[in-house]
């Protein structure tokens, strides 16, 4: 697996995670789902960067101008329901792609055991195309391997993307052993630790419900 760890260099995107971070400012969820939909625009323009280009003529009103533009089928599938405002921050750059969701939830045999459940997938063929796949909280992994098991029976993308705001290094090095190795993982930030619930520490807490709201 390709690893990009955006928080190597500083950069303005730092101020979004320490916004999405802070137990004061997260409570404005308004302010915590479009600071996930930024940091989606700025993992976008970095993920760019790796796909593939042609030439097209673009006609101006003075003369004609050969641009490399992304010549790649793009399916976007994002993991509900924290994926939704990183998908739309994708969705702004890129603006024609294909959609695909997919649910993931953790089902709790014990507060500490739990076991991923995939109910929902709704996604255009894969076959042959370039698949970002974008959950913004990267913890234990299970819950990226296991809607990535589910698509791999749709069809063959030809690369994945892994589109994450945290993450941490126990999941990274999880989801490595189960995503082919040209796999590229775009990551905001790397967190060192997990909780015994599975939780990323510091982390942000529960992405889902400072988005969304409490669920049962
Ligand atoms: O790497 P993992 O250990 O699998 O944890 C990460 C998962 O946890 C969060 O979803 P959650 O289960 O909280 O669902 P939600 O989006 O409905 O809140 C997050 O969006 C990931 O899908
Ligand atoms: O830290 C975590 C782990 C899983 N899901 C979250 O929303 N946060
Ligand atoms: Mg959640």
């Amino acid at each position: 697996m390709i690893i990009h760890n955006l928080d190597k260099t500083n950069s303005i995107l730092n101020q979004f995670i320490s916004e999405i971070r802070d137990i004061n400012i997260q409570k404005d969820s308004m302010r915590f789902r479009r600071n996930i939909e930024r940091i989606g625009e700025i993992l976008s323009y970095e993920l760019s960067r790796e796909l593939h280009f042609q030439d097209q003529e673009v006609q101006t009103p003075l003369g004609v101008k050969k641009v490399p533009l992304v010549s790649d089928q793009l399916v976007l599938c994002s993991v509900l329901r924290a994926g939704l405002p990183l998908h739309q921050g994708i969705l702004n750059y890129f603006d024609h792609i294909e959609n695909a969701f997919i649910s993931a939830y953790r089902l709790h045999k014990t507060p500490e055991i739990f076991e991923i459940k995939v109910e929902y997938l709704a996604t255009p063929a894969l076959n042959g195309k370039i698949l970002i796949l974008a959950d913004p909280m990267l913890a234990t992994g299970s819950s990226l391997v296991s809607v990535y098991d589910i698509l791999k029976k749709i069809g063959t993308p030809s690369q994945v993307h892994l589109v994450s705001v945290i993450a941490a290094k126990e999941g990274i090095d999880y989801i490595s052993k189960h995503f082919p190795d040209n796999t590229h993982l775009w990551v905001a930030t790397v967190d060192d630790k997990l909780n015994s619930k599975g939780y990323i520490v510091p982390g942000l807490g529960d992405a889902g419900d400072l988005a969304f709201g409490n669920k049962l």
